[in-house]
């Protein structure tokens, strides 16, 4: 390991992902190219970058579920082996079960590690309640708005209290207004626990508002950091209001300076794969 990942909650260290191209199963396609991303612990980290440039990619590396094809990755300064055990996940996707009730979708991960019924129940509850859902437990996700459902979502991933959260465009699904209530949320939660988190987005104005630094993604292939940049914008903040901060608008328009080529890029890729 390179001692320079030391000290790192999560550390990707030059990581290259290759795969079979969609297009011609004998090519192969570049996505990530020595890539490079440490996380401390305690810190808020998003990674922006065009559509289909690698974003998804290098979470998944940091999950453990995607073997890069050259380069580490390490958890708390130990090389990881498999899946890893000290982050929690949210996805776009919902990954809440049908057949289960709100408060038995956020206990499932407590009931999977053998926590006792009761004290399950009992935290399960609590965390309902965090995220705003107490007395909705009972109710099943078909029952719940699209809110709703992303708040037990963050419940049944931060239960289980992980020390990296990852999050690949968790909020994107929803109307504006919800979703800025859902980003304060997440990061009052945070606030309180100061757990690592890496962030993928789409959307710059989120990436800045939530973080305490910004990571810039060129296009494929071969993507990698181009740009790094340090948000120093007052804690706590309000993900609406910040946007009009000063400070936020000359952040904004220096990361779009550097994003700006590179989703023009992407989406031209984009035509021209159709
Ligand atoms: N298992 C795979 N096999 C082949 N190609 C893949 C595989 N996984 C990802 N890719 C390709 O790697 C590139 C990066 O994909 P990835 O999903 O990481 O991008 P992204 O930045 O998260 O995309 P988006 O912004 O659209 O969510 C894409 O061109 C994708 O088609």
């Amino acid at each position: 390991m390179q001692a320079s990942a030391q000290g790192y909650a999560l550390a990707l260290e030059n990581i290259t992902c290759t795969f079979a191209s969609r297009e011609n199963r004998a090519a192969r396609y570049t996505a990530v190219k020595d890539t490079t991303l440490r996380i401390a612990p305690g810190e808020f980290v998003s990674v922006v970058g065009p559509t289909g440039c690698g974003k998804s990619t290098l979470l998944n590396v940091g999950a453990g579920l995607l073997q890069p094809s050259s380069g580490a990755v390490t958890v708390f300064g130990e090389k990881l082996d498999g899946i890893n055990k000290r982050a929690g996940y949210m996805f776009q996707a919902e990954a809440l079960m049908p057949w289960r009730s709100a408060l038995d979708n956020v206990t499932a991960g407590l009931s999977f590690r053998g926590v006792p019924k009761d004290e399950a129940r009992e935290r399960g509850e609590e965390w309902l309640k965090r995220v705003g859902l107490g007395g909705f437990g009972d109710r099943y996700p078909h029952q719940l708005s699209g809110g709703m459902r992303k708040r037990v979502g963050m419940a049944q991933t931060l239960i289980l209290d992980p020390d990296i959260i990852l999050m690949d465009e968790p909020f994107s699904a929803l109307d504006i207004q919800t979703r800025q209530l859902m980003e304060n949320e997440l990061l009052d939660l945070w606030a309180a626990k100061r757990k690592a988190v890496l962030f993928i987005t789409h959307d710059l104005d989120e990436a800045i508002s939530m973080s305490d630094r910004v990571v810039v993604l060129s296009a494929g292939p071969g993507t990698h950091p181009i740009g790094e940049f340090a948000i120093d914008l007052p804690r706590p903040r309000d993900v609406a209001e910040i946007r009009s901060h000063p400070r936020f608008v000359e952040l904004h328009a220096q990361i779009w300076g550097v994003l700006r080529e590179e989703v023009l890029k992407g989406y031209q890729q984009q035509l021209t794969a159709v």
